[in-house]
């Protein structure tokens, strides 16, 4: 696999860094996941293909252990807040000096720098720095966060694991580690970038929720169908809008045209009307094999058993018998190969890998103290 042979120190984060973790592992590189030793269970729900060493970092010997494992890896991925890891002696000045090599990424919400750097925050608060999410939500209503998505892994874990990928490769040629700075804020925007670069072009001239490509256009929205489920239209290019059209039987001559954004609103109850008159299922039998940009509403259950997905493994199902996404992408020659076992108990690993990092057995001893706590997910809420 592409990244066979790297050797990550994952700190215990919330949900950005595991994810980073997660993806760094389902691509090869062996992931060393650094828990507390008094969790009662663990959060990180994307630990496939990790390892748990349980270390105390409040104790000086915890610290120690954690210092060696570090300045022995590749990378080492810090989920804290700004100044906490250098509170611990572990700061890019301790571990990049005992290992130039080391690639030191720091994933948080508000970046090294700045008033807001030591604040505390979750997803929607980045996404709110961002200035994408005054774009997102419906005409009328207040700015709706798309879950966790954007921020927490679109602009954090995901950043992070392209940020990582890119300094290994730079040191392949200079041999030389570098401090990585994912600033959820930043990273989010910059998956945005479409949003600042198309302004010129007008395609967000108008209020929340009323534009072409946030909820604004009928022919690119979603529909209720007779049955309660949902399709999604994309029909943008006029081909394409032409067979939407066609599918749903409606005479263009008797519609208005397709970009007159003021009669937007008298097209989109002409289309809720047509498609509330059939099943999705009966919608899938009119589109599927059209160009009209119609797809069911999948939910997460459903993904897998759609013949598209299927035929292509987009999602697999581990030994545990859940359900997730494959890794993407999808390499020709070295593709990912996610674990599939079931994820590690906290400090399962603490014994194998502090002997394999070269601790004496007296050490190791001292360090198994951490009962191997089993996991269970229980539902949180
Ligand atoms: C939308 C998401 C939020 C995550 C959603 C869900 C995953 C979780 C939401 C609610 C959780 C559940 C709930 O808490 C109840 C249960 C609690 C139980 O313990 C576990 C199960 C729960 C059901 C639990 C399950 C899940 O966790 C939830 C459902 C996000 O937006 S995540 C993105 C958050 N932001 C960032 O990551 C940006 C960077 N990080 C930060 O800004 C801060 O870390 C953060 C997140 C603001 C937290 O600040 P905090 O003050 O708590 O910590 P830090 O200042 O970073 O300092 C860390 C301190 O911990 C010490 N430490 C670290 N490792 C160890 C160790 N091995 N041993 C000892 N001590 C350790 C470290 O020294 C620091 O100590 P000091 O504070 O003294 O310096």
């Amino acid at each position: 696999m592409a990244l066979a042979g790297v050797r990550v120190i994952e700190l215990a984060g919330l949900a950005p860094a595991p994810f980073c973790g997660m993806i760094l592992a389902d691509f090869g590189a062996r992931v060393i996941r650094i828990d507390r030793t008094k969790m009662a269970m663990t959060v990180d729900t994307q630990a496939r293909g990790k390892q748990s060493v349980a270390l105390n970092l409040k104790s000086p010997k915890g610290v120690a252990v954690l210092k060696k494992l570090c300045v022995q890896s590749d990378v080492v991925l810090e989920p804290y807040r700004k100044g906490v890891m250098e509170k611990m002696g572990l700061g890019p000045d301790d571990l990049l000096k005992e290992n130039p090599r080391l690639i030191y990424a720091r994933l948080t919400g508000y970046g090294q720098s700045g008033s807001y750097a030591k604040a505390a925050g979750h997803d929607i608060n980045y996404l709110a720095m961002s200035g994408l999410l005054s774009m997102l939500g419906r005409s009328s209503e207040k700015p709706h966060a798309p879950m966790n998505l954007m921020a927490d892994f679109a602009g954090g874990g995901l950043m992070c694991a392209f940020g990582i990928v890119l300094a290994l490769l730079e040191r392949s040629r200079s041999g030389q580690g570098q401090i990585i700075d994912v600033s959820m804020v930043e990273g989010a925007a910059y998956v945005g970038s479409f949003m600042w670069k198309s302004r010129s072009i007008g395609l967000w001239n108008h209020p929340r929720g009323e534009n072409l490509l946030d909820g604004g256009a009928p022919f690119y929205d979603t529909y209720r169908t007779s049955d309660g489920k949902y399709v999604a239209v994309g029909a943008i290019e006029p081909q394409f809008y032409q067979q939407l059209l066609q599918g749903l039987d409606l005479d263009p001559a008797d519609l208005p045209s397709q970009m007159s954004v003021s009669d937007w609103p008298k097209l989109r109850h002409t289309f809720t009307h047509v498609f509330a008159t059939k099943t999705r299922a009966e919608w899938g039998q009119i589109f599927d094999g059209t160009d009209a940009c119609v797809t069911p509403v999948l939910s997460q259950d459903e993904v897998v058993s759609h013949p598209h997905n299927r035929v292509r493994g987009s999602f697999l199902k581990d030994a545990q018998g859940e359900i997730s996404p494959r890794p993407a992408p999808v390499l020709s020659r070295s593709p990912a190969e996610p674990s599939l076992s079931r994820d590690p108990f906290i400090g399962e690993h603490t014994h194998s890998v502090l002997q394999e990092y070269g601790f004496e057995k007296d050490q190791i001893e001292e360090f198994l103290s951490v009962v191997y706590v089993k996991k269970t997910r229980k539902k949180i809420f």
